[in-house]
């Protein structure tokens, strides 16, 4: 029977390969111009495929996902970045999905770190294409950046990406680059899906079906709460977790492995896992209950970040509100998910909506507007 879920690792995510930041370090974009920003993107996504990443110790009892055996990704890249597009040969069905990281959104400048942030930019769209059953294949990475943007930065940022993209099993196979007032970071993932699965789509839950979670929910959100607050990587070593998930999420790959060939319905809680289970049971028109027991097993890890800002309720709130982590969520049939995953609630016949007790927790996903 599925168990607690894995906890993230605390060692912060670090640069995988021994890239010298070359001569450029101290130079902006606007002094080495767009092909010079290019040359730097290139040399450290060639260094990248030259050397498998190295990897942040896991605990294997707390961390299942095997972060030194990397998911392999399908499909055979053709023609990489550097050309007018990328061609790669596939197998199956493609699944694409397109996410934003923008300053002031999404990270402020006050804790703008770009290694973890070209993670977080992977992490977040992977996290899509693996939620659907398939399998990731490419990043797309379009970057717009103030001018006066160190070059050094943007090489890091292309790291972190690289790094987490083979994390995931897949490669950055090309991007584009733009000028801006303020740092974004646009990705698109593609993937695909074996033409004989069926996808795993918000809309497929059905009463009877058990909802389970891999990986982690509120980490990212008390993560948040804390840099908020002041509070840095290095401060303390018992709040550098949920600021490392914040900064840079690191998905349950492992997880969802063969997804397709076992769970109906899922969704990766990007938003929150009470207002992300909304939208499943909105798109297949069930009512989802929460175990209360498994979401209090799920606060608890979080109590040292909520006491630390004063407020122990928070614990819970993250749980249920918090988004970023990308745990991923699914509904299916009782007793079918895998080892790692923790069974949190079940689906039921009834007006569409999450509850807690008694307490309706369907809206609650984060809106940008
Ligand atoms: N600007 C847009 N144009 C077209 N479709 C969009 C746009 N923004 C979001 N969508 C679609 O709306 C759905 C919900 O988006 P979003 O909340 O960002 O999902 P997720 O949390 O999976 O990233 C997705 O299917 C997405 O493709
Ligand atoms: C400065 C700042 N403010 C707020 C947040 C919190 N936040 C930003 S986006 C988001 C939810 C997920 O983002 P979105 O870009 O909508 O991802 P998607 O749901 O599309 O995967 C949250 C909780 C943050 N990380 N940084
Ligand atoms: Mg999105």
């Amino acid at each position: 029977m599925p168990s607690t879920p894995n906890q993230p690792e605390p060692t912060a995510p670090q640069p995988s390969n021994d890239v010298a930041p070359s001569d450029a370090t101290e130079l902006t974009l606007k002094d080495v111009g767009e092909d010079g920003v290019l040359e730097q993107i290139f040399s450290v996504l060639q260094a990248q495929s030259a050397h498998p990443p190295a990897q942040p110790p896991a605990d294997p009892e707390t961390h299942p996902t095997s972060a030194s055996n990397p998911v392999a990704g399908p499909g055979d890249l053709i023609v990489g970045p550097g050309d007018d597009a990328a061609v790669s040969h596939t197998p199956g069905n493609l699944v694409s999905s397109v996410d934003i990281l923008t300053e002031g959104a999404d990270f402020l400048p006050e804790w703008f770190d770009p290694y973890r942030l070209g993670v977080k930019a992977a992490a977040q769209n992977l996290a899509d294409i693996c939620s659907m059953g398939a399998n990731p294949h490419g990043l797309l990475f379009a970057l717009a950046a103030p001018d006066g943007t160190p070059v050094n930065t943007v090489r890091l940022l292309a790291q972190g990406l690289s790094d987490e993209a083979a994390r995931g099993g897949a490669t950055v196979i090309g991007g584009d680059l733009s000028s801006s007032a303020c740092l974004t970071s646009t990705v698109t993932a593609l993937g695909f899906i074996d033409r004989d699965l069926v996808p795993v789509t918000r809309s497929a839950a059905k009463p009877g079906h058990d909802v389970f979670l891999a990986g982690t929910v509120g980490w990212a959100a008390a993560g948040l709460a804390l840099l908020f607050a002041g509070v840095r990587l290095g401060d303390d070593p018992h709040l550098d977790p949920f600021i490392e998930v914040q900064l840079a999420p690191r998905p349950d790959y492992e997880s969802v492995q063969n997804l397709a060939t076992w769970a109906s319905a899922g969704i990766d809680a990007s938003d929150g896992l009470a207002g992300d289970l909304g939208r499943v049971a909105r798109a297949s028109g069930v009512r989802i209950r929460l175990d209360e027991t498994a979401i209090d097993r799920l606060a608890e890890p979080l109590l040292p970040a909520a006491e630390h800002l004063g407020t122990p309720e928070a614990a819970r709130e993250w749980v249920l509100g918090g988004g970023e982590d990308h745990g991923f969520l699914v509904c299916a049939p009782a007793g079918s998910a895998p080892v790692g995953w923790t069974r949190i609630g079940a689906c039921e016949e009834g007006q569409p909506d999450v509850l807690v007790g008694d307490h309706s927790a369907a809206d609650s996903a984060y809106k940008h507007f």
